[in-house]
């Protein structure tokens, strides 16, 4: 990665508070520092409700930063820009629509004429392994598959930037393996940059060039470690390697230290 290059992603200083329905006051993220470099798939770790989610919401434009700066693309980000995809826990399909209909929604509502739009679908959906379910509507088909027309649906944009909120979080342990393989395979050689939310620290160190751990709410960026684990990957076998099991070890010492305190709070609260 070339230094000069203007990165996909800066939070300088950002935080976020939003005020309750009670007219109180909550800080859910402060200080956020944060950089995400082109093409660079960050993964975000942290304790259950300690600020992942508003953090991708501050990026993608859904929120805006009460202090601090958000740019996306060396500008401050005004809302979702035409080349973000997302991908969350929920499937974000149309349920009334078929599954080529599903895929070919998005490059038709950017104004790509019918064939085309077609064309692409199909290749996607290829890609990911449904080409003989095009005509299938979403109930019809497994949590595994609808989640891969996700994916088709989101790429099928040409995404450069990915944000990805527990997108896997709802499958079984198998199927979500495989979606990690997927999700790599189908991002490899994109440039496209992605930031991915997750409570599983094995997903976190599988797929990601950084692992960003939050501290327990309001979060701020503790830690930020580097994965030096080769790709391609294979997240099943990945796992088992000596390196893998060191990374986790030191990560986990971090994490679990604020899954401690997460943990601590909620029984002084229940108390
Ligand atoms: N719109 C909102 N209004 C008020 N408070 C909010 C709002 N959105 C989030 N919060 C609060 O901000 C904090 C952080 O929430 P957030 O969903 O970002 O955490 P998270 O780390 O993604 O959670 P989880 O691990 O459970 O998915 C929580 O205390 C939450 O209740």
């Amino acid at each position: 990665m070339s230094s000069h290059q203007t990165p996909a992603i800066e939070l300088r200083g950002a935080g976020k508070t939003f005020r309750t329905p009670s007219g109180g006051l909550h800080t859910a993220v402060r200080d956020l520092d944060l950089t995400v470099d082109q093409g660079e798939f960050v993964a975000v770790v942290g304790p259950t409700g300690c600020g992942k989610s508003t953090t991708l919401t501050l990026v993608s434009g859904l929120e805006e930063a009460t202090t601090g700066d958000v740019l996306v693309g060396g500008a401050p980000v005004t809302g979702i820009g035409p080349t973000t995809g997302f991908v969350f826990q929920q499937d974000a399909v149309f349920p009334w629509r078929s599954v080529l209909s599903n895929v070919m929604a998005g490059p038709r509502f950017r104004g790509v004429p019918k064939a085309e739009a077609r064309e692409r679908a199909r290749a996607w959906l290829a890609r990911v392994g449904l080409g003989a379910f095009e005509d299938r509507y979403p109930h019809q088909l497994s949590g595994g598959q609808r989640k891969r027309v996700a994916l088709a649906a989101t790429f099928v944009n040409d995404p450069t930037l990915l944000l990805m909120d527990e997108p896997f979080s709802a499958l079984d342990v198998q199927t979500r393996a495989l979606m990690s393989d997927e999700l790599l395979d189908l991002w490899a050689g994109t440039g496209a940059s992605v930031v991915f939310v997750t409570h599983d620290l094995e997903e976190s160190i599988a797929l990601a060039d950084k692992v960003v751990v939050m501290t327990a709410g309001p979060a701020t960026v503790k830690e930020v470690f580097t994965i030096d684990l080769p790709r391609p990957r294979k997240v099943e076998s990945i796992r088992l390697e000596p390196r893998f099991l060191d990374i986790y070890r030191e990560i986990w010492t971090s994490l679990g230290e604020e899954v401690r305190i997460t943990r601590e709070r909620g029984a002084a609260d229940a108390a």
